[in-house]
């Protein structure tokens, strides 16, 4: 296959505040979102002037991959669209097909499968060419890659960095705690074409980066930013949750690494950088969180060897053992009306 052209997938994010509730209107669209928990998320961008840095950080990597494929000649154009903000996807790919482009390659900036993270972006790119109609270009997205080196290289490179931050003597009582976005439960269960990839996935990670970071201190995974009606069952405990129960176990200082993620978006500076933050502090913890990939040299160098895959023969690297693929089964992570719940 000879492919033309190099897309960025992301989740978009308001840029003013005007943005702001249309932006959620479009992300919880048909999920049952309660309003309450709107509000609630509203404040959380109005902290932020209404501006959410997702959009600046795919600039950032867009840039950065610009510089990466011109320095490996991989001559790709590149484009970028988004599931839930501007520019969104389909008018991405209405210039895509003005330009003549026929078959690109996508890369969604999610690492493990599962709806939210893998499948809906393949929904996005199907919802996006029947939008634009005859001539759309066809996009195959790029593999999953949550333990390919480029991804836990950097994650594990930020964790000794948060790691040396803390006090050393308390070394004995500090602890790791990996956090990934929560998802229901149903969703979980659901995810890859055997079920519970997302969470399996997260695991192999936190394995990989424990292993490559930090041996000498405990590690554990939870969960972050939960959404959805009250009474339909996510993943727990929650990272505050978490907190409490270290605390009480005699656990003095925390790394906290979201390696759910590849850039410090709202869900990590509202989440974690103010939210678990202060429910360290309350409980007289140290905190120290770790970074995101971001524009890390290794992260945007994964980016290029996952189309060199495809291009080239490129080597499929990967630290763990969980399988991964380059054409998702058909039903896989069935969407929210297919798993009968939200
Ligand atoms: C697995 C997963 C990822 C990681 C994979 C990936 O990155 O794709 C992720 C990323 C993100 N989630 C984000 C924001 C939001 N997620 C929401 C709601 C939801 N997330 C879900 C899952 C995930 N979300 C789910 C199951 C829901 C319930 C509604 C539904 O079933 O779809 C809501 C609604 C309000 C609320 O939080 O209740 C918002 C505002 C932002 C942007 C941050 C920024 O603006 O900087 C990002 C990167
Ligand atoms: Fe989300």
């Amino acid at each position: 296959m000879v492919y033309d052209a190099f897309v960025l997938l992301s989740f978009g994010g308001p840029e003013k505040p005007d943005d702001v509730m249309p932006f959620l209107r479009n992300v919880v669209r048909g999920r049952g979102v309660p309003d309450e928990r709107l509000a609630e998320v509203y404040e959380h961008y109005m902290h932020f002037g209404g501006v959410s840095p997702i959009n600046q950080q795919c600039r950032d990597l867009l840039a950065a991959l610009d510089a990466e494929f011109a320095a490996h000649d991989v001559r790709l154009p590149t484009y970028w669209g988004n599931r839930n903000w501007l520019p969104m996807l389909a008018d991405t790919v209405a210039r895509m097909r003005d330009d003549g482009v026929e078959n690109a390659l996508g890369f969604a900036t999610s690492a493990y499968g599962g709806y939210s993270s893998c499948k809906q972006y393949w929904e996005d790119i199907a919802a996006a060419r029947k939008h634009v109609g005859p001539g759309a270009p066809r996009i195959a997205k790029l593999r999953q890659f949550h333990d390919h080196p480029g991804f836990v290289e950097p994650h594990a490179h930020a964790v000794s960095e948060a790691l040396a931050t803390l006090d050393p003597g308390r070394r004995a009582t500090t602890r790791l705690v990996f956090t990934a976005h929560s998802i229901p439960v149903s969703m979980a269960n659901t995810a890859g074409p055997d079920g519970g990839r997302y969470t399996s996935q997260l695991e192999e990670t936190a394995r990989l980066v424990h292993a490559m970071a930090a041996m000498d201190v405990g590690y554990d995974l939870v969960w972050q930013s939960r959404s959805g009606p009250p009474q339909i069952p996510w993943l727990e405990p929650d990272i505050n949750d978490h907190l409490e129960a270290l605390a009480e176990k005699g656990v003095t200082d925390v790394v906290v690494s979201p390696i759910g993620f590849v850039s410090d978006h709202l869900e990590v500076l509202w989440d974690l950088d103010n939210e678990a933050k202060d429910t360290a502090a309350r409980l007289g913890l140290g905190y120290a969180r770790a970074a995101t990939p971001g524009v890390h040299p290794k992260f945007v160098a994964m980016v290029r060897e996952l189309v060199q895959e495809r291009t080239d023969d490129h080597q499929r690297a990967a630290l763990g053992t969980l399988p991964t693929w380059d054409v998702c089964p058909a039903d896989c992570c069935p969407s929210p009306a297919r798993r009968g719940a939200p």
